[in-house]
Order: structure tokens, then sequence, then C-alpha cells
């Protein structure tokens, strides 16, 4: 999975070389901070709005939308997924320590 987001931020990398008119995401680091933050604030609403339509396709589709608008604001903040999926990850990590002892401390009990 996360072969894909590696790959998609190489490309984000590479659109801050582009001319705006030449790609999608050039144009978007071009009208900066504030329109890319409007576009993940619509995708969160579209999110929202399929889900309450119970639209599984939909909401497939708009939270895609709201992943990739997320990962060009990574990239015009200088991170990258590896910071989300670490981030994640110690999440992770951390329950799966929790739910260890807690397992260690039901068999002891
Ligand atoms: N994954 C995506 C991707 N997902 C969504 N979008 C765009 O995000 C926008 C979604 O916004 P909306 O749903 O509001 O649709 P819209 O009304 O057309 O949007 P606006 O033009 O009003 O912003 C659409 O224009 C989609 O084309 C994407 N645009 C590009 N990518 C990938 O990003 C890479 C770079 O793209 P370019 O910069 O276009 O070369 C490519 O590899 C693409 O695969």
């Amino acid at each position: 999975m996360s072969d894909v987001l590696h790959q998609l931020a190489e490309v984000l990398e590479q659109r801050k070389q582009q001319s705006a008119d030449q790609s999608y995401v050039a144009g978007l680091y071009a009208k900066g901070l504030d329109q890319i933050l409007k576009k993940i604030g619509e995708e969160a609403t579209e999110t929202v709005m399929a889900a309450k339509d119970g639209d599984p396709e939909k909401i497939v589709y708009e939270v895609a939308d709201l992943w990739f608008h997320s990962m060009v604001l990574l990239a015009h903040q200088g991170l990258g997924p590896d910071a989300v999926l670490n981030e994640l990850r110690r999440r992770f990590g951390l329950s799966g320590l929790q739910e260890k002892a807690q397992r260690q401390s039901s068999q002891t009990n």
C-alpha cells in the first residue's frame, strides 16, 4: 500500500519543477497553501456526504481525493508519507504493547 504513496510522493516532488499550466499539482503549488487547504476542506466535506449517503464506491473515491490532497499538503510543507506512516506505526506499536501487557496480566490473574 505504501508503495503507491511513495511513488505518488516522488511525482509530487517532481511537480515542484513544473509550471502551473503543465499540471494540476503544479497549479495547486502556485496557488499556495490556502488553496491546498481549501481543497482538503472540500474533499473532507465530500467524504462526509458520501458516507452519509452510504455509497461505498463514492466513499472510496472521495477518500482517495482526500488522501491525494493531504499528500499535496505534506509535499508543500516539505514532508512526505513516511512521517505519517511512522506516526501510525508508532501508535500501532504502542497499542500492540498495551494489548500484549493486558493479555499477560489476564493470564497471570
Ligand atoms: N491522484 C491524483 C488526483 N486525485 C485527484 N486529482 C484531482 O483533484 C481534483 C479533485 O477536485 P474536485 O473533486 O473538486 O474536482 P474539480 O472540480 O475538477 O477540481 P478543481 O479543478 O475545482 O480543483 C480533480 O481535478 C482531480 O483531477 C488528482 N490529480 C492528480 N493525481 C495524481 O497526481 C499526479 C500528478 O498529477 P498532475 O499534476 O496532474 O500531473 C498524477 O500521477 C496523478 O495520478
